[in-house]
């Protein structure tokens, strides 16, 4: 995704290019130039007659377009544009079209009446080359095999059974994870860093088994493919000029699909290791001996005997990558907008607290089966989804033909971003916005749900419609557990000098600009309960 958007990316440009000749870019300079001008200033061809204008927004400058008035934060940035322009905006980032979405109720045509036509992505090149080019759910356009793959992710891995299958996964690595900061009593823990290394581990557990023979060889690829996971989140998030300058992404001027395609390299090798090791020892899985089948071992299956819906060996690698980046950065980072506000909050933390105390008991440790009943912990973290969703545009979409949106006219094409950050903190929709008050979502009136299946276009940080986010149900068990696990068996206390900072940072996911540094003290008197 787009970030640290500043007019030093020339600069970074200029370093990075290769064998460029300087001609070249002279031409493509003034082919840019010129198409930027039939795009800006005449009026657009899309328009036909009678057809609505496209909608406002600034000019730019010719080339760039609004990049060089951007700060690296979009959802700050969109967001003030949009009370400037209003809730439907446009804006040139180099020669792409960009429509801001920044209603419910826009966002509700978009999602709702016409999500068929908007249904598809608009992938940038980092995307593209870390989903095998368009081969998953994620990055996919809205054809056959995408709704073909997604049927696999959402009624075969994702399915309540499998979920419970695989809860003891969770299980041992909350354990683990509460094992692990009690040996930290006192000193200062990365409250991301722990969630991350968790959900990351439950993840390989839950696509390739924890069961392989040598316990060692585990770990290895536990260690293997978070080098692989944080390797492409740092490139993805990177900015990449050939994203604003189709013409340019052949040159890959700054190596982004380069240094991708060599992550995906790492990745493959990573899978062919494992295949090869099920394939040639079945009898050494420890699981089999549980009657129980990882993923890995369904979406061969379905491979294999071609029964429907099937996939081939590219969808099922491009299926496993995006259950890493869909589920890893974006629960951990849960985890600490939910911790950072309840700690600045100590209302709110007494409230948690003791209802863990309730629901769990203090001779007891936290236990799946606890969560459902933990209704004030789920509205911390509903309002924490509100004012700090970890996609604040969801995924780019672009429409497959030219729409109408509250008015104006939106190109076959165009990148949408749905400022869900904004619609989330709309004074309109929402008293007191910026202030967390979890209670909100615990004493509504009316028929509006307030949960996360997007059906409520004020509230949808899972994003709505056809592209919603199928991990939801796995995504908050992980983080529900992990946090209610770190709050009933430690209290937590900031270093001395820190303060509760809520500055952020756009990225792949939105994280905390500080990372949460808290020291735990021990909470439960029984010591076996860290076992
Ligand atoms: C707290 C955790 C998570 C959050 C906040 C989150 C959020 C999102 C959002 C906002 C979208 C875009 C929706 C849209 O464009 O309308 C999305 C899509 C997606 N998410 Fe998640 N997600 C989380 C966890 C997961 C997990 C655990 C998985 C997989 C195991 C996952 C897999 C996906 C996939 C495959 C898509 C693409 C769906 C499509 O395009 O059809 N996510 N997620």
């Amino acid at each position: 995704m787009a970030s640290n958007i500043t007019l030093t990316w020339w600069e970074e440009a200029i370093s990075n290019k290769q064998e460029v000749a300087a001609s070249l870019l002279a031409v493509i300079f003034i082919t840019l130039a010129i198409s930027w001008y039939k795009k800006t200033i005449l009026p657009s061809s899309n328009d036909g007659a009678g057809a609505p204008p496209l909608p406002p927004g600034p000019k730019g400058l010719p080339l760039v377009g609004y990049f060089p008035f951007l700060g690296p934060n979009l959802h700050h940035e969109f967001t003030k544009m949009a009370s400037r322009y209003g809730p439907i905006f446009k804006l040139y980032l180099g020669s792409k079209l960009h429509i801001v979405v920044n209603s419910a109720d826009l966002a509700k045509v978009v999602t709702g009446e016409q999500d068929e036509s908007f249904a598809n992505r608009d992938p940038h090149i980092a995307g593209l080359a870390a989903s095998y080019n368009a081969s998953d759910v994620a990055w996919a356009p809205n054809n056959a095999n995408r709704r073909n793959l997604r049927k696999v992710l959402v009624h075969e891995v994702l399915s309540s059974a499998n979920l419970e299958a695989s809860r003891s996964y969770r299980w041992s690595e909350v354990r683990n994870t509460v094992k692990n900061v009690y040996e930290m009593i006192d000193t200062p823990v990365d409250i991301n860093e722990v969630s991350f290394s968790t959900v990351l581990n439950i993840l390989t557990n839950i696509v390739w088994g924890k069961g392989m023979a040598d316990g060692s060889k585990h770990n290895n690829l536990t260690d293997e493919i978070r080098k692989v996971v944080t390797g492409v989140v740092e490139i993805a998030e990177g900015l990449n000029i050939s994203d604003f300058f189709p013409v340019l992404a052949r040159f890959d001027l700054q190596g982004v699909r380069r240094k991708m395609e060599g992550q995906m390299k790492q990745f493959d090798k990573i899978f062919e290791t494992t295949i090869k090791e099920r394939t040639s020892s079945k009898s050494g899985l420890n699981d089999k001996q549980e009657g129980k089948k990882d993923l890995l071992e369904i979406l061969l299956e379905l491979k294999d005997h071609s029964t429907s819906p099937s996939i081939n060996m590219t969808q099922l690698k491009a299926l496993v990558v995006d259950m890493f980046l869909g589920g890893t950065d974006a629960t951990a980072a849960m985890v600490e907008w939910a911790m950072t506000e309840i700690l600045r909050n100590r209302k709110v933390m007494t409230k948690v607290q003791d209802e863990l105390a309730e629901v769990v008991g203090l001779n007891n440790i936290v236990e799946e089966s606890h969560l459902p009943k933990l209704k004030y912990l789920e509205a911390v973290f509903k309002e924490t989804f509100r004012l700090h969703p970890p996609l604040p545009f969801l995924l780019p979409r672009a429409p497959n033909q030219n729409c109408i949106v509250g008015g104006y006219t939106v190109p076959k094409g165009t990148t949408i971003f749905l400022n869900v950050w904004a619609i989330q903190r709309d004074p309109k929709h929402w008293d007191s916005p910026s202030k967390f008050i979890p209670e909100r979502f615990l004493n509504y009136e009316g028929l509006d749900k307030w949960d996360y299946s997007g059906t409520n276009s004020k509230f949808f940080p899972f994003g709505s419609g056809r592209r919603r986010c199928p991990g939801v149900s796995l995504g908050e068990k992980m983080m529900m557990h992990i946090l209610a696990s770190l709050l009933h068996s430690f209290d937590w206390r900031l270093s001395k000098g820190d303060d509760h900072d809520l500055s952020d940072k756009f990225g792949i996911a939105m994280k905390k600009k500080k990372p949460l540094v808290v020291i735990p003290s021990q909470r439960l008197t029984n010591a076996n309960l860290y076992m």
